[in-house]
């Protein structure tokens, strides 16, 4: 592969999402196409309701597209098998933690079970890999604390160290920065922008932080009514994406400053 070559990693074709019953088809959003590249930072955003999380879901395969394709790295998502997408892709959801009760430690090490034999063995690999993950997200003194012990930014940092210990291409986090002040918003955004840089991993997120994700994302893809777009924040701005976003009787997009203010 030559440098100016890009390695598409997930790429959505004609894709179709949304919620079917017995009785009747309900589609979120249609006509989705985009090209996610390897090593980058993607974030997604839209208004309440627009159909982030069921993209998302879609998009690991937690729910069926209602048509169209997903290919995680050149493969159809529908012939990919459960133990080879826990091989390729990690998830980082904002439901609470089945078991607060775990340690730290045995939090991240979940991140491996893809790998380890059928008890779930940690071999010494394992346990390496588990606290280069706890290393990488500045968390080594916590992990024999139990989760209920930690913050909603020190959880979510346990999280992120789970799905890194799970070694995959791709990681997708639905809203990562609930819950956190100011400073944990951009810490955690931050720190994903990190990781991509130092690991070449591809790191898809959804968010509210709009301005955060237009400062530190390589890509974004953008959901509003009619359209999705995905593209380099700078031409999203520069092709005026943003104003369509939200009505504009409360806030309007600057695109001088790169963010919403109050009208
Ligand atoms: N299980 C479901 N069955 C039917 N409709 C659903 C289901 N889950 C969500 N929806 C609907 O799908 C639409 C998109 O919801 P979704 O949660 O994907 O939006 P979102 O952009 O993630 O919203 P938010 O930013 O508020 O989290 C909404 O109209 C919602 O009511």
């Amino acid at each position: 592969m030559t440098k100016n070559e890009k390695h598409i990693i997930l790429k959505a074709e004609q894709l179709s999402i949304g919620y079917k019953t017995k009785k009747a088809e309900t589609v979120i959003a249609s006509n989705i196409n985009f090209e996610l590249q390897k090593g980058q930072l993607i974030g997604l955003v839209g208004a309440n309701g627009i159909g982030k999380s069921t993209l998302l879901r879609t998009l690991i395969k937690v729910q069926p597209a209602l048509s169209g394709r997903v290919f995680l790295n050149d493969k159809d998502l529908k012939t990919t098998s459960t133990l080879e997408l826990a091989k390729q892709l990690s998830i980082v959801l904002t439901e609470p933690l089945m078991s607060k009760n775990l340690s730290v430690f045995e939090l991240v090490a979940l991140g491996r079970h893809p790998y380890t034999n059928w008890v779930g063995n940690l071999t010494d690999s394992d346990n390496a890999i588990i606290e280069s993950s706890l290393e990488q997200v500045n968390i080594l003194d916590l992990k024999a604390k139990r989760c209920y012990e930690l913050s909603d930014g020190q959880l979510q940092k346990a999280m992120i160290a789970r799905a890194l210990a799970q070694d995959t291409d791709v990681i997708v986090l639905d809203e990562p920065t609930t819950h956190l002040d100011m400073y944990h918003k951009a810490y955690i955004l931050k720190l994903l922008q990190k990781l991509t840089k130092d690991t070449g991993k591809t790191i898809l997120f959804s968010s509210h932080e709009i301005d955060l994700a237009i400062q530190l994302c390589d890509t974004m893809i953008v959901m509003s009514k009619d359209t999705i777009v995905c593209d380099q924040p700078c031409r999203l701005i520069s092709d005026g994406i943003f104003e369509s976003l939200f009505p504009k009787d409360l806030i309007v997009f600057d695109d001088k400053s790169g963010s919403f203010k109050v009208t």
